[in-house]
């Protein structure tokens, strides 16, 4: 977005600032293109008129509602604009119908009371302050005035609030479209209170090294975050009453169960059931979570603010409210113990050659209960981690694993369980909150991770800056393309709007054949393949493509230039987790627990044959975003961009880079669009 505007002397401007990213001050000197800049910081600079913007001198201190009424929408206005009111507590601003909301970092119930629905509802759009109420008032009534389904589309990076805004929406809807029960819960409250139970299996605390192109280091915070996405249906009767709901999950970070770097958690279910009552504890064989494998690779076992104790009680209860009756918590906590005592069994060279037993009596120990919390077979469980049966036309073979591969097998069986007893919870959940299969009009609230890019990148932000890409495209799709359709009809010359169009980046990732998902499943199904193999398949069949790139001395990284910047990724582990299925030692084992819980989880699979089908998660996760672009483009959609403030968790302070970061991957190209054009979105 270069300058157009012409400056002369005492003119007021924003320049580009290394410290504060922009800058105000007034011109003290045109020299051609040169302009000499006195800031309001007292320091004197020099700047190309390309760098430099006009500054609204009547800008009000409070900043404006809707910026799409600045007098200048460009960067630096739209960052100081949210400035201003960040710093007044108002945390929420339009850009059109977009709605933006700064993280404040504290509560303000104020906010969010009966009374304030009250207002909102039925009030006309922009007619009040900005607030997600509005954002879920205008979905409802096109809903019903219209008979459209629709989506509100939470977007933003971890801890930027999307959970909250998507908690505020459905308390919105559940307002305006709940029932008055008679005895039992309402769909909505249960809606709400799944909350509490996905979060404990879904959630845990992250360390984001946030590397953006603004900033000059990797800056480390700490945060607590989901690592999955959520679509939740609402589905509404004809009379706009709420008749049921489904929660669709995305893509939950499985290898996080066997593996967490410091000072990361692993997922917050398994610390609450090491500080569960000390009667359960028994039961289940725990006691200190450092003495756990899968949760001392951390030096960080505690959470400020977080007792894990008083949080088991209340998923505990959460559980009973969403129907999980108390036979199934007790097995679900089973198989969580399982899988802590699973981590725990270490293994070292057997006898034969190149084969593995459990290291020493206390690998023998959590070998044994195990297997008594599985309820499955002791030998067997030892079996199906130190053996692999291969089959050749019609034979079988019975090969060893060495003590390397007899750990990885452990881990790739706890997450495999761990995988399938989160998408069970999500099912169970779904089926007892209860679907309205006669429903024709639902609203969809998207909570979905923001981009990511981080010192390491591994398949995870791969899949999930793809899911970005996606997002991005049906958002380019729905605003620009529209409305260049509708300016080409009206013959209105559309060639200034510019924006990124990135379906090339889309065909690059996931063109079949040939797209790097492609490319990983064919090299997931050769034998003998390595990541490095990969990634030498990725250097010869993407030569020259303008998205990617190799990095210089770099064996196996590749880079994609997505949409909102160049995110390097490491292949080592991106085989591993690119394949799905259980093996079939496994699957034998498990389906025959003695526990109906445990063997449900793994139900005989259609060819139960000595050989297992090859399903690799990328494959199947581009097929799960296909299904959610479609709902959404057959659906109108709202869009909320959440926007975190700072790193330090904190109300108050606004740092303007990380903010600007945001804005640049987040919201740029709809202020381009009204920027150019005026128009709103
Ligand atoms: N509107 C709000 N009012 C008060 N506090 C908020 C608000 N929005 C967010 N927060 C605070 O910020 C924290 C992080 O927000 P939230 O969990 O919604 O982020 P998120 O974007 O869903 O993160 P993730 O993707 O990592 O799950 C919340 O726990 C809460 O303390």
């Amino acid at each position: 977005m270069a300058s157009k505007v012409r400056f002369t002397v005492g003119s007021n401007v924003w320049v580009e600032d290394a410290d504060v990213a922009w800058i105000d001050g007034l011109v003290e000197q045109v020299t051609g293109d040169e302009l000499i800049i006195r800031c309001t910081s007292g320091k004197k600079v020099t700047a190309n008129v390309s760098s430099v913007y006009p500054k609204d001198a009547e800008a009000k201190r409070c900043g404006v509602e809707d910026m799409t009424r600045l007098a200048y929408l460009h960067e630096p206005g739209v960052l100081h604009n949210l400035k201003s009111r960040y710093g007044m507590n108002e945390i929420y601003t339009y850009t059109g119908n977009i709605l933006i909301a700064v993280n404040p970092f504290q509560r303000l119930p104020h906010l969010y009371n009966n009374h304030m629905m009250e207002i909102y509802k039925g009030a006309g759009f922009g007619e009040l302050s900005p607030h997600p109420f509005a954002i879920a008032d205008r979905a409802y009534r096109y809903m019903m005035n219209y008979g459209v389904s629709q989506a509100i589309l939470v977007s933003g990076e971890s801890g930027a609030g999307k959970t909250e805004s998507t908690k505020m929406l459905m308390q919105y809807l559940a307002f305006m479209g709940g029932k008055v029960q008679s005895g039992g819960r309402s769909v909505q409250q249960q809606v709400l209170e799944s909350n509490p139970v996905l979060e404990a299996f879904g959630n845990a605390k992250t360390v984001r090294n946030n590397n953006s192109s603004y900033m000059s280091s990797h800056i480390s915070f700490v945060s607590q975050c989901s690592r999955f996405g959520k679509f939740v249906e609402i589905q509404f009767d004809q009379s706009g009453k709420i008749s049921g709901a489904a929660i669709r999950t995305y893509l939950l970070e499985r290898s996080r169960v066997c593996q967490i770097s410091d000072p990361e958690r692993n997922y917050h279910c398994f610390y609450m059931l090491c500080s569960a009552p000390a009667e359960e504890r028994e039961r289940y064989k725990l006691g200190d979570p450092a003495s756990f494998h899968y949760l001392n690779q951390s030096n960080c076992i505690k959470l400020d603010g977080m007792d894990d104790s008083s949080e088991y009680i209340a998923t505990r209860r959460a559980m009973d409210i969403v129907g999980i009756s108390s036979d199934e918590q007790d097995a679900i906590f089973r198989v969580v113990a399982a899988i802590l005592h699973l981590g725990n069994v270490e293994f070292v060279e057997g006898s034969e050659a190149d084969s593995s037993v459990p290291k020493d009596d206390k690998s023998k120990f959590h070998l044994r209960t195990a297997s008594e919390l599985f309820m499955c077979d002791e030998k067997a469980l030892e079996e199906s981690l130190c053996k692999r049966v291969i089959a050749t036309r019609g034979e079988s073979i019975v090969k060893n694993l060495d003590a390397r591969a007899a750990a990885l097998s452990r881990d790739a069986l706890a997450r495999i369980v761990y995988s399938r007893l989160f998408d069970w919870l999500v099912n169970k959940i779904n089926t007892s909150i209860g679907q309205d299969p006669s429903s024709k009009l639902l609203i969809g609230v998207l909570d979905i991770y923001g981009f990511e890019s981080f010192k390491t990148n591994s398949f995870e932000q791969f899949c999930i800056n793809l899911t970005n890409e996606k997002l991005q495209q049906h958002f380019n799709q729905h605003v620009f393309k529209m409305e260049q359709e509708e300016y080409t009809k009206e013959e209105i010359d559309w060639s200034y709007i510019q924006f990124v169009d990135n379906q090339e980046i889309l065909d690059l990732i996931e063109k079949k054949p040939g797209g790097i998902i492609a490319l990983l499943d064919e090299t997931c199904m050769l034998r003998n393949s390595t990541h490095e193999t990969f990634a030498e398949k990725l250097y010869q069949q993407f030569k020259g493509n303008q998205h990617f790139s190799r990095p210089k001395f770099s064996r196996s990284d590749f880079t994609i230039h997505h949409y909102a910047g160049h995110v390097t990724y490491q292949t080592d582990l991106f085989l591993d987790k690119n394949i799905d299925y259980a093996v079939n030692e496994h699957q034998v084992l498990l389906h025959a627990s003695r526990c109906s819980f445990v063997s449900s989880l793994f139900p005989p699979s259609e060819e139960s044959t000595k050989s297992t089908k090859f399903t690799s998660i990328g494959s199947s996760f581009k097929q799960q975003l296909q299904a959610l672009l479609e709902t959404l483009s057959s659906v109108e959609p709202h869009y909320i961009r959440c926007i975190k403030p700072n790193n330090v968790l904190k109300p108050a302070i606004f740092e303007n880079s990380n903010v600007l970061q945001q804005l640049r991957c987040g919201v740029r190209n709809s202020i381009t669009l009204i920027y150019f054009t005026g128009c709103k979105v």
